[in-house]
């Protein structure tokens, strides 16, 4: 296990990143929606950083998956839960990674099976590039370069670390 960022550093930046996006785009009242499961502690951490009011929802995507006939179901998933339409609503979707952009792909498509939201804003706290999928994050607190058989696992919220591992490929 390697602690290779500041965490609080990384929140501040996600968090001053988000505020100035928001600003930028006169996005006032926005509604915050977390990927499972990286997603769902950094969502709500950074409503609670924001002072959002609404409370912010959680999105599934293994049924959005692309190798999803490949792979089946995971008994762990649980449906999605938004506590509100995304329809003409100006979204941020926060990850904690984002590597390929499959992810934000897949969440992106149940997004609009929810409605059809007037904007989304992309936040992830660390950008790891190696995208297959033309998707990149508005705000992000740290890109990070791995070698090819480096991958990272952020855990959090207590205690927020980041770990790195090492595939053998
Ligand atoms: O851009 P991508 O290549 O799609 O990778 C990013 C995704 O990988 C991790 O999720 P993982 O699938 O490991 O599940 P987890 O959130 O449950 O850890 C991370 O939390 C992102 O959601
Ligand atoms: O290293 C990686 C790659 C994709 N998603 C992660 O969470 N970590």
């Amino acid at each position: 296990m390697t602690a290779l960022l500041d965490m609080d550093r990384l929140l501040d930046d996600l968090e001053a990143g988000l505020r100035k996006k928001l600003e930028e785009r006169g996005v006032t009242s926005p509604a915050l929606i977390g990927i499972r499961t990286g997603g769902v502690w950094l969502a709500d951490v950074m409503s609670k950083r924001l002072g959002l009011q609404e409370p912010w929802g959680e999105l599934d995507i293994s049924f959005y998956r692309d190798d999803f006939s490949r792979i089946g179901l995971n008994p762990k998933v649980k449906p999605s839960s938004l506590p509100f339409s995304t329809e003409d609503r100006d979204i941020i979707l926060i990850d904690d990674v984002i590597m390929s952009g499959r992810t934000i792909r897949a969440a992106m498509n149940e997004i609009f099976d929810y409605g059809r939201p007037a904007s989304i804003i992309l936040a992830t706290l660390v950008d790891l590039g190696a995208r297959e999928l033309p998707v990149q994050p508005d705000v992000t607190g740290r890109v990070l370069a791995l070698q090819s058989h480096q991958r990272v696992k952020l855990r959090g919220p207590d205690p927020l670390h980041i770990e790195l591992q090492e595939t053998g490929k």
